[in-house]
């Protein structure tokens, strides 16, 4: 019999969660894993993504539409993940490439909607508008205390890495951020068929293995034909 190998359609997977739990950390991990298997993938992240989305971010991260207000930065996150799913995730995942995004339409439901008081039906249409038929086959929510999550991205910023975000959202106080975090788990409940939610205050390589674990329950393709 011919050994045709299954085939693998690519799939779209998006990190959600705080600042600090660990989203960039296991991206590049999960990146890592997926090429040592053969399978074409791309990492991307949001707000960015692409050189005109990059743009707005730095607009934003820079703190430049502060004052513009929630519903307006709601608005350009938008429109920066539009053009993030025309120009890279659908012509990716139309070519048979996995895609992997750091953040993606949840946290503008988190951080402008629920944490940040933009209208549900605003909120609602942006992600009409931008995702355009591109929602997540499947969202890991990494989800832990942000106090505790405080602390790693100190440590990250005490290590000298670059935080552009530091003075826009890290900024705010220990009660947002909790509420940031209800947040993430009420979209999580909401779209339990999407949502997974992983306690990231666990080792790296820890919560590596849970978030492999998840993918290849969800996506058996993913061990097929190597036996196990
Ligand atoms: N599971 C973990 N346990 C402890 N520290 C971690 C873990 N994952 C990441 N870190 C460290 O915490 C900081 C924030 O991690 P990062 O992956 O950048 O988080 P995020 O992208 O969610 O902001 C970095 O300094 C990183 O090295
Ligand atoms: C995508 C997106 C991000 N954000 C915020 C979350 C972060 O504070 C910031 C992106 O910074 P980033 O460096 O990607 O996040 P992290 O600190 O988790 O590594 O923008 C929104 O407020 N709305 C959005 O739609």
């Amino acid at each position: 019999m011919l050994d045709v190998p299954l085939p693998r359609p690519a799939r779209f997977v998006t990190f959600e969660g705080g600042e600090g739990v660990g989203k960039s950390t296991q991206v590049k991990r999960l990146l890592a894993t997926l090429r040592r298997l053969s399978v074409d993938a791309v990492a991307t992240r949001e707000p960015g993504g692409t050189p005109k989305a990059e743009a707005i971010r730095s607009y934003i991260l820079q703190g430049r539409s502060e004052s513009w207000g929630a519903g307006a930065e709601a608005v350009l996150f938008a429109a920066a993940r539009h053009d993030h799913v025309k120009e890279l995730i659908a012509p990716s995942l139309a070519s048979g490439k996995w895609v992997i995004s750091d953040r993606f339409h949840d946290s503008t439901r988190a951080y402008q909607g629920l944490t940040g008081g933009v209208d549900e039906k605003l909120i609602t249409g942006l992600e009409v508008l931008a995702l355009d038929g591109h929602a997540p086959d499947l969202t890991i929510v990494l989800d832990m205390d942000p106090e505790e999550a405080f602390d790693r991205v100190s440590r990250r910023e005490l290590e000298g890495a670059l935080v552009e975000t530091g003075d826009r959202f890290e900024k705010e106080d220990l009660e947002w951020h909790s509420r940031l975090r209800e947040a993430f788990l009420e979209i999580a409940r909401n779209n339990p068929e999407r949502c997974v939610v992983i306690p990231a205050a666990q080792t790296p390589d820890a919560l590596e293995i849970r978030i492999w674990s998840v993918l290849t329950k969800r996506f058996p393709e993913l061990l097929a034909g190597r036996g196990s």
